[in-house]
């Protein structure tokens, strides 16, 4: 199904409603289906005029009210503005001074003809008046382009700052949500030169400078011809003339509705089908073998047979039929409209002969002034298109500033005070049910459990459990759909979202480095610090990478993953190394995409988990913070056996001061020491006690024990 790309609604697209979506034949082979604007529904004609990018204007304008006030705010964008609105008047009142001077050379005819003398003075002025509009045409073309460079810049700045905000700002529910992602995609702007707005800006002022200049042509012309045989009809019958030509035209821009397309056809089908098999290398050995190439020959020439021009692709099929579905009583007046001025013309040289030079510079001014006339009569149609098309994506584009977070805020400030964090924090859950977003299964089923402050707990279970889930919550990364979690006794919900954040520190399993220095990515656990060297290394050292760190070429200041390329061209053969990063072994011009400076493979898997380590050190273990909470998603996956215990022995020490949550597999170190381990097993927990309690209970937790203590024995 071919699908249109201008879809601007909210909500589904049914072919089958009828009342909304109106169906027709495209030649033989494909059916389309074409949405009706309700609000146009009665207009006739209101899908051949393309009316609907009228209405999606006509809706988006107090978005682009909001844009221009944003614009105006921007410093010394106005005073930029208000001399490109001034370039851009001038110059499409040009043409019409050009007009103005024509006519002027009419009347020199006139009298001429009169009177047989000429006006040397005045054909001086008129001849020196059109080289000096000629010239500052010029100058002020070229002055725009010093005008728009630093607005350009301007307004691309502010709004890719802004939309940075936005995007920074989503919670996780929101920034996964597959509907969200479309919106952001339209309208995060990419690398390109020119912002949408900008782009906006310019169409629209584009767009009123040439309905400025068609006006102010079309009355110069007649007051020009005002006083000329018949040249007011002559004038008239020209731009009817360029006005037909402007309608018919009008349905071959791309349309503003949406739309589906669809085939039933046998024939075109397997013609298509055909054309596939026989190009693909796929199919070639049992073509050859079966020996089926005469049949598909012969099938494929019947299906064009039978096709005949609906054969082509559908881009082609659907052009054709778009012309085709004019009136075409419009192309049958136009052609005679475009000969009547001749028509006209001729008889009054029949009638008057002496007015014939008069008669004949008059109808030059009208056919050279109806021409640029239809030229910018096709102009403002195609920018209204271009314009309804940005409209619609400046208010996407607002819409998307005002997305709200799935996570809503709380109103109670977090900790009530600083003391109180310095024993760590208390966490209830209390029958919790969770369901990922666009999943039908629990992740956790009526969990209910309770940590105390500065207790030491270990969530052990096999894949899938639900342990990281349990972590997630407690971080309001999403919220449970039934049940209670309660920190310090107070429901999590009501607690002010950056105050609880910035008393709880995360480790996730799938931690990422950001494509910052190794020094931004340990300082971004504790933002506030970031310019603290001896805090990030103090940060590394507990974190246990600050050794491999010092080895790095670049130290701290090494890039895992380089966002910014490098270019190069025709290096010599030997260069295998440049600005100190190894290059790819060709001469030609390439840049090296996202390059490495220290290949992440140069770090293993454990080095990388160490600096996410330390990046959560970085906000945890300062003296002055104001973290009561670690949670610690398999922090040692990746570690090997010695930094596992190093760094469990450095926790172990912050117990009754911090509480600590971890995930894990494994048993031992950790679990020994646990004030509580919470078993799970398919979103449920099973069993809930310390080591020594369940060992005792002689569950599955003390049989799993035994199973592994007996491995070392
Ligand atoms: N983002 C997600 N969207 C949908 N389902 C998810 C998502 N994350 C996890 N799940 C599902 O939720 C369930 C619990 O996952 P969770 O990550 O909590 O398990 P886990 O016990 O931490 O597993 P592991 O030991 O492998 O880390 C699993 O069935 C998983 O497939």
């Amino acid at each position: 199904m071919y699908r249109g790309t201008h879809s601007n609604r909210k909500g589904k697209f049914d072919p089958t409603d009828e009342k909304n979506v109106e169906h027709s034949y495209v030649g033989k082979v494909w059916e389309i289906y074409e949405e009706r604007q309700p609000e146009l529904a009665k207009i006739p004609f209101s899908s051949l005029l393309n009316l609907e990018r009228f209405l999606e204007i006509y809706e988006s304008l107090p978005f682009i009210w909001r844009m221009l006030k944003d614009i105006a705010s921007i410093p010394a964008c106005w005073l930029y503005m208000a001399l490109y609105l001034t370039i851009q008047l001038a110059l499409s009142l040009i043409p019409a001074v050009q007009l103005w001077y024509a006519g002027q050379l009419l009347t020199i005819v006139g009298t001429a003809v009169e009177h047989r003398t000429v006006d040397k003075q005045l054909l001086f002025r008129v001849a020196s008046g059109r080289i000096a509009c000629s010239v500052i045409e010029l100058l002020l073309s070229h002055t725009s382009t010093f005008v728009t460079g630093p607005l350009n810049t301007r307004i691309k700045q502010y709004y890719t700052t802004r939309m940075f905000a936005v995007l920074a700002r989503l919670d996780v529910p929101t920034f996964g949500d597959p509907l969200v992602q479309r919106q952001l995609e339209q309208v995060f702007p990419t690398s390109s030169r020119q912002s949408l707005v900008w782009r906006t800006v310019v169409t629209t002022i584009r767009m009123g400078s040439t309905a400025v200049r068609m006006i102010s042509q079309l009355s110069v012309l007649f007051s020009v011809l005002k006083n000329q045989h018949d040249g007011p009809l002559l004038a008239l019958l020209s731009f009817s003339h360029s006005f037909l030509s402007w309608i018919t035209g009008i349905d071959l821009s791309p349309s503003t509705r949406v739309w589906a397309a669809t085939t039933q056809n046998d024939d075109y089908i397997k013609l298509k089908g055909l054309q596939r098999a026989i190009r693909s290398p796929a199919h070639r050995k049992e073509i050859v073998a079966g020996n089926m190439w005469e049949y598909m020959h012969s099938e494929y020439q019947r299906c064009v047979t039978v096709l005949g021009e609906d054969a082509g692709e559908f881009g082609e099929v659907f052009a054709t039929w778009k012309q085709r579905r004019f009136p075409s009583l419009v192309s049958i007046i136009r052609r005679p409209l475009h000969e009547l001025p001749q028509i006209v013309f001729t008889l009054r040289a029949v009638q008057y002969p002496a007015s014939i030079p008069l008669s004949l510079a008059s109808v030059n001014l009208i056919t050279s002034t109806s021409q640029s006339f239809s030229g910018s009569l096709m102009q403002l149609f195609s920018h209204t298109g271009t314009i309804s098309n940005n409209f619609s994506t400046v208010r996407k584009m607002y819409e998307g500033m005002n997305l709200q977070n799935r996570i809503l805020d709380g109103t109670i400030p977090y900790p009530e005070n600083h003391q109180s964090l310095q024993m760590g924090i208390s966490i209830e859950f209390r029958n919790v049910c969770f369901q990922y977003p666009e999943s039908n299964a629990y992740a956790l089923k009526n969990v209910s459990f309770k940590i105390e402050k500065g207790q030491l707990c270990v969530i052990l279970g096999e894949n899938g459990s639900g342990k990281s889930t349990i972590l997630k919550l407690i971080a309001r990364i999403y919220e449970p759909q039934e049940g209670e979690i309660l920190i310090d006794g107070q429901d999590i919900k009501t607690l002010k979202l950056a105050d609880f954040r910035q008393a709880t520190a995360v480790l996730f399993q799938d931690y990422t480095h950001f494509p910052l220095s190794i020094k931004e990515n340990i300082a971004l656990g504790d933002p506030g610090h970031s310019d603290d060297l001896d805090r990030i290394k103090q940060a590394a050292k507990l974190g246990g990478a600050s050794e491999f760190i010092e080895r790095l070429g670049e130290g701290y200041n090494t890039y895992l993953d380089r966002p910014v390329r490098d270019h190069y061209s025709g290096l010599g053969e030997g260069t295998t190394n440049l600005f100190g990063r190894p290059v790819p072994g060709f001469g030609r011009i390439r840049s090296m995409g996202g390059m490495k400076s220290n290949e992440s493979t140069t770090l293993s898997g454990g080095q990388m988990q160490r600096i996410a380590l330390s990046r959560t050190f970085m906000r945890s273990l300062a003296s002055e913070t104001s973290v009561g909470l670690l949670l610690f998603d398999e922090p040692s996956a990746s570690l090997d056996p010695i930094a596992e215990h190093d760094l469990f022995e450095r926790l172990r020490l912050l117990r009754g001061q911090k509480t600590m949550i971890f995930s894990s597999h494994r048993f031992g170190n950790l679990t020994r020491h646990a004030d509580k381990i919470l078993c799970m097993c398919d979103s449920i927990i099973v069993e809930e006690g310390s080591h020594d309690d369940l060992i005792r209970a002689g569950g599955d937790y003390a049989k799993l024990w035994n199973l592994q203590a007996q491995a070392f024995l």
